[in-house]
């Protein structure tokens, strides 16, 4: 990611891409132990997933409309789609069945593990192969889409408050000596790790739960049959006024006296959901986030382009289900010569 930024330095660049690559990247080494043969196409794929999962889909909410996807060519996509990412996911095993670690050798990646755990014999249930493709593809499509988009909302956020934006590089550059920026480093980034929280308040990528009732109950006078379909607003709990004070305002201080947290056990900010289902990539995605935030940070200054003014930057929401920036972020990256 540094190295792309480097090469567009001074130059109006597309934050978006660059993340999505970075993300996967990151989540592909540890998934796969490394990139995948033909990184480039597999980003592309994800990419077009990771669009096509978001929009709004009619079928979703009248399953008899399904008619409608085909006639908009929404239908012939998406098994372009799915045929696509299934060739991958069959290359990553082909390639995984021949070139396996021996028993016990710590240089094992999930895949690895996942076929492992497939040919022993004791299994009760009996893991196919559509089971191992299909953790993969949990893996790549939950993790890239939301710690991308949680990175963009951060950077979009921080260039619209360029206060912020100084506060949190002034932390980095106090801290971190060189190069490198270690885990130690972004363990002692208070305010960074504010900042994430504010950012995933405001602006938690998936924020539709869907979850299905046990038994009849009543909720604030509504009645909620047993087996009822309700989807949870992590965005409303976000930015409920009864909860928080200034609730539309970015202000990663509202944190600092408190101990409200997104592990799922505080209800007011449930970005990575709670309970049973609640998000396992929890802090996978959340050192996902915060190391990227601290190279953009650490390594470049911003501007933005055109002449534009913080205050004019349009954060408006695309209207779709996971919400995203509806305008991508476009930036100038100005690479910060290392002093130390
Ligand atoms: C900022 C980053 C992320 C956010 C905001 C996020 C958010 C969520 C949310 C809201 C859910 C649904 C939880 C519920 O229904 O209670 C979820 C599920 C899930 N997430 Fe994440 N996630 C993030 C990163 C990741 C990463 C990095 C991975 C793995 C590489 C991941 C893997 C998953 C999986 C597999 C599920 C489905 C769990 C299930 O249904 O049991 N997520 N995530």
């Amino acid at each position: 990611m540094r190295r792309s930024l480097e090469s567009s330095a001074r130059r109006t660049t597309a934050l978006r891409e660059i993340l999505v690559k970075y993300v996967i990247d990151v989540i592909c080494r540890s998934t796969l132990g490394d990139t995948y043969k033909d990184q480039s196409t597999l980003v592309k794929v994800l990419f077009d997933i990771m669009i096509a999962v978001i929009q709004f889909d009619v079928t979703s909410y009248y399953p008899s409309a399904g008619f409608i996807n085909v006639i908009t060519g929404k239908k012939a996509k998406w098994l372009k789609l799915h045929k696509q990412f299934d060739d991958i996911l069959e290359d990553i095993l082909e390639q995984h069945r021949n070139n396996r670690p021996a028993d016990g050798h710590d240089q094992a990646d999930l895949v690895d593990v996942l076929l492992r755990i497939q040919e022993s014999a004791d299994l009760d249930l009996p893991i196919t192969n559509d089971n191992v493709k299909a953790v993969i593809l949990d893996m790549l499509v939950a993790g890239t889409s939301a710690s991308s988009m949680a990175t963009e909302w951060a950077m979009a956020e921080l260039m619209r408050k360029p206060d912020i934006m100084k506060k949190a590089q002034e932390e980095l550059r106090t801290t971190v000596k060189g190069n490198t920026i270690t885990d130690a480093d972004i363990e002692s980034m208070h305010y960074l790790k504010m900042i994430l929280k504010e950012t995933l308040r405001l602006h938690g990528p998936p924020f539709l739960m869907p979850r299905i009732s046990r038994k009849d109950c009543t909720v604030d006078g509504y009645h909620i049959p047993a087996k009822a379909r309700i989807l949870v607003n992590a965005l409303a709990c976000g930015t409920d006024p009864d909860s928080w004070e200034d609730p539309e305002s970015f202000i990663p201080e509202r944190f600092e006296k408190s101990s409200i947290n997104y592990l799922g056990a505080d209800f007011e900010l449930i970005p990575f959901g709670a309970g049973r289902r609640v998000c396992p990539g929890i802090s996978f995605g959340v050192g996902i986030i915060e190391n990227a935030l601290a190279t953009l940070l650490y390594h470049f200054d911003w501007k933005l382009p055109n002449g534009l003014k913080p205050h004019e930057l349009d954060l408006t929401e695309a209207a779709e289900l996971s919400i995203l920036p509806k305008h991508p972020l476009h930036v100038i990256p100005i690479n910060v010569p290392l002093e130390k």
